[in-house]
C-alpha cells in the first residue's frame, strides 16, 4: 500500500527547474532510498514533502491526504518527520532535553506553557519525558541522556538527531544523509537502527551518498538527475541500470561504488 505519493511534482526557482514531473510511491513499512549526483533535486524532494516549498505544478499526499499547503510545522502532526543534511541539534542542552524540544514542538502544552506549573502542564510534561526516554533508549543513547550533547561523537549526534524525529511516533521517517561523517563503524550502527526503526512499522525514505549502506539496506531505490526521476527498482537492478551508471558520473567513480 502507498502511504506517501508524489503526483507529477515539479518545482522550478526561477530558470532552473530543480524537480521536474517526479512520480513516486513510497510503499507503507518500507526502507526507500532516493538516491543521484550532486544537485540532483533529492533534498528538494524533502523540502516538498515537509511543505518548506510549495510544488509548482503537482500533487503530495499522504494516506491520500494532500499535504500541499499544510504548514511546515503542521507537517509531523501528519506523521512526517524528518532529520537534515546538516545536525541541527542544541548543542549547550543535554541529550535527554534536545529529545524533549522536539517532543514539545509537537505537545499541546507547547515549550512555553511547559514552564508553567499547572498539573495538566505537569502531566504532558512526565508523558514526554517518559517518551523521549524510550526514542532515546531505542536508539542506544539511554545512558547518555545527561551528557551535553555537544560532547557526543558525530555519529551519537546524529542518532540523537533519529530520536528527536522519532519522538512523535511518526508514520514516515525522513533520513537526510544520515551517514554524512560517520565512520564505517558508525555507518554500521546506523544500519542496524534504520532496520530496527522500519521493524517497529515506521516507514523510512532516505536521501544517502554513501552507496555501500543504500545498497545494504533499501528495499527500493528511486535515482533522481537533473530533478528527473530516471530509475527505480531493488538495489540489484537500479546497480545494474545503465543510465543510472552514465547519469551519475559520466566517470568510473559511481560506477565502482555502486557495483560494490
Ligand atoms: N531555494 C532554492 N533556490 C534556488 N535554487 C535552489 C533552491 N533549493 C535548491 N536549489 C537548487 O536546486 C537544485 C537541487 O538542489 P538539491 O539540494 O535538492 O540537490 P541534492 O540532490 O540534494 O544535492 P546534494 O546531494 O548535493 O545535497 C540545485 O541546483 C540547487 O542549487
Amino acid at each position: 500500500m502507498s502511504l506517501l505519493t508524489l503526483d507529477n511534482v515539479t518545482i522550478r526557482f526561477g530558470g532552473l527547474t530543480a524537480v521536474d514531473s517526479v512520480n513516486l510511491e513510497v510503499q507503507q513499512g518500507e526502507i526507500l532510498a532516493l538516491i543521484g549526483p550532486n544537485g540532483a533535486g533529492k533534498s528538494t524532494v524533502f523540502n516538498l514533502i515537509t511543505s518548506i516549498y510549495n510544488p509548482t505544478e503537482g500533487r503530495i499526499s499522504l494516506d491520500g491526504k494532500p499535504l500541499v499547503g499544510i504548514p511546515t510545522h503542521k507537517i509531523a502532526d501528519m506523521g512526517i518527520t524528518r532529520t537534515f543534511q546538516a545536525i541541527r541539534l542544541f548543542t549547550e542542552l543535554s541529550v535527554l532535553d534536545n529529545v524533549k524540544i522536539g517532543a514539545h514542538c509537537r505537545g499541546k502544552a507547547g515549550l512555553v506553557h511547559s514552564f508553567t506549573r499547572l498539573p495538566s502542564m505537569k502531566r504532558e510534561e512526565a508523558e514526554i519525558e517518559e517518551k523521549s526516554l524510550e526514542a532515546l533508549g531505542f536508539l542506544d543513547l539511554a545512558s547518555k541522556q545527561d551528557e551535553i550533547a555537544k560532547n557526543l561523537s558525530y555519529g551519537e549526534q546524529r542518532r540523537l538527531e533519529i530520536a528527536r524525529a522519532l519522538v512523535s511516533k511518526p508514520k514516515l521517517l525522513l533520513l537526510d544523509e544520515p551517514a554524512a561523517g560517520m565512520n564505517p563503524q558508525e555507518k554500521v550502527v546506523l544500519m542496524e537502527m534504520i532496520r530496527r526503526i522500519r521493524d517497529t512499522g515506521i516507514t523510512v525514505f532516505l536521501v544517502e551518498h554513501d552507496m555501500k549502506l543504500v545498497m545494504g539496506i533499501s528495499e527500493r531505490i528511486a535515482v533522481l538527475d537533473y530533478g528527473k526521476k530516471i530509475a527505480e527498482g531493488t538495489p540489484s537492478e537500479v546497480r545494474s541500470n545503465k543510465a543510472v551508471i552514465e547519469a551519475y558520473l559520466g566517470s568510473g567513480k559511481f560506477k565502482s561504488r555502486i557495483r560494490r
